[in-house]
């Protein structure tokens, strides 16, 4: 038996004539937090929705906790949480109220100062959720999705509108769940988060997965990146190759930054031996590096490349 708490193979997907999901491929083990990250409209949360169970997968299998998450969905749902990116709260109730509501669906869940607590939500107990700030409010349909202690969550775009205090609390809150063995399925437009939480990532464009695996297989292969000011009397064209290649020029803070990505050679000495070149290059133009920087490709680096390679 499959020991995986989601399993997605060749899933595809379409809205008319829009393939929206095209064939896509990963597994979850149970306990783990997967992390889908993408551009706008690459399919995450039509991806979602599959495994959520609102609608059959027009292509391709669909596991949910062994079982099929669109025909078995009332048997899957007590198990499930599920914290949408648009939420359908109730104005005129209060906090607690909400809380309450969602309890009654649930077999054992938390009690309400437990959700409230869980979601830094407690001086807001009273408060009628028509008044809460956007981070509140996301704070709250957290709460609700933890509220029947789910053994697998999906979270859609979790943090976006939290300030960096609620994001950091809301992490360690998803943290503590999955510590706690909760399989979780999260959608972000926030590198960060990704890489704080996730023990494998996807990314998706276009409707396919294009990279996937933990940060580190990620982001090897990618290069080292070297980068320093040009100073104002150095012409451009005048820059060195660095692994027989020019220098792409940006602006940063007003100042032109030469900026070279490392990718030929021995893995382990490209950046060293280039940085050599650089700096034999520099001394005999007498030129001074200002901010020179070594560093390996970041996820950020790996998403751009992706999602400009149209
Ligand atoms: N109900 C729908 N009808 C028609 N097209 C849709 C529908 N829902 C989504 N789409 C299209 O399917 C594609 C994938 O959308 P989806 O919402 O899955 O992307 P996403 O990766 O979650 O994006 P975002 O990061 O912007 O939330 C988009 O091009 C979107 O316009």
């Amino acid at each position: 038996m499959s020991t995986e708490t989601i399993e997605v193979g060749g899933l595809r997907q379409r809205y008319g004539a829009f393939e929206a999901v095209r064939g896509i491929d990963f597994s979850v083990p149970s306990g783990q937090l997967f992390a889908l990250l993408g551009t706008n409209g690459a399919g995450k949360t039509t991806t979602m929705e599959v495994l959520e169970g609102f609608r059959p997968a027009a292509a391709g299998t669909v596991r949910l906790l062994g079982a099929d998450p669109f025909r078995d969905r009332r048997a899957l749902r007590p198990r499930v949480g599920i914290m949408l990116q648009e939420s359908g709260l109730i104005g005129d109730l209060t906090v607690s109220e909400t809380i309450g509501l969602w309890r009654d669906l649930h077999a054992r869940p938390l009690s309400v100062g437990e959700a409230l607590a869980r979601a830094d939500l407690a001086d807001k107990a009273g408060t009628a959720v028509r008044q809460l700030s956007g981070g509140q409010k996301r704070r709250l349909d957290l709460a609700l999705a933890v509220v029947g202690r789910p053994e697998v969550l999906f979270l859609d775009e979790p943090t976006t509108g939290m300030d960096p205090e609620a994001r950091i609390a809301t992490w360690k809150l998803i943290q503590d769940l999955v510590a706690d063995g909760t399989t979780v399925l999260l959608t972000t437009h926030y590198l960060e988060e990704a890489e704080r939480l996730a023990d494998r990532i996807a990314i998706m464009h276009r409707g396919e997965i294009r990279i996937a695996g933990t940060v580190p297989e990620v982001v090897a292969g990618h290069g080292d990146r070297i980068a320093f000011r040009v100073p104002a009397h150095v012409p451009i064209d005048t820059l060195p190759r660095l692994d027989g290649f020019p220098p792409e020029i940006t602006v940063a803070d007003g100042f032109p930054t030469a900026r070279y990505t490392v990718t030929g050679g021995d893995p382990d000495g490209r950046a060293h031996r280039s940085v050599a070149d650089l700096l034999a290059w520099a001394a005999t133009q007498s030129v001074t590096l200002d901010r020179l920087s070594v560093r390996p490709a970041s996820l950020e680096d790996v998403f751009l490349s992706i999602v400009e390679d149209k």
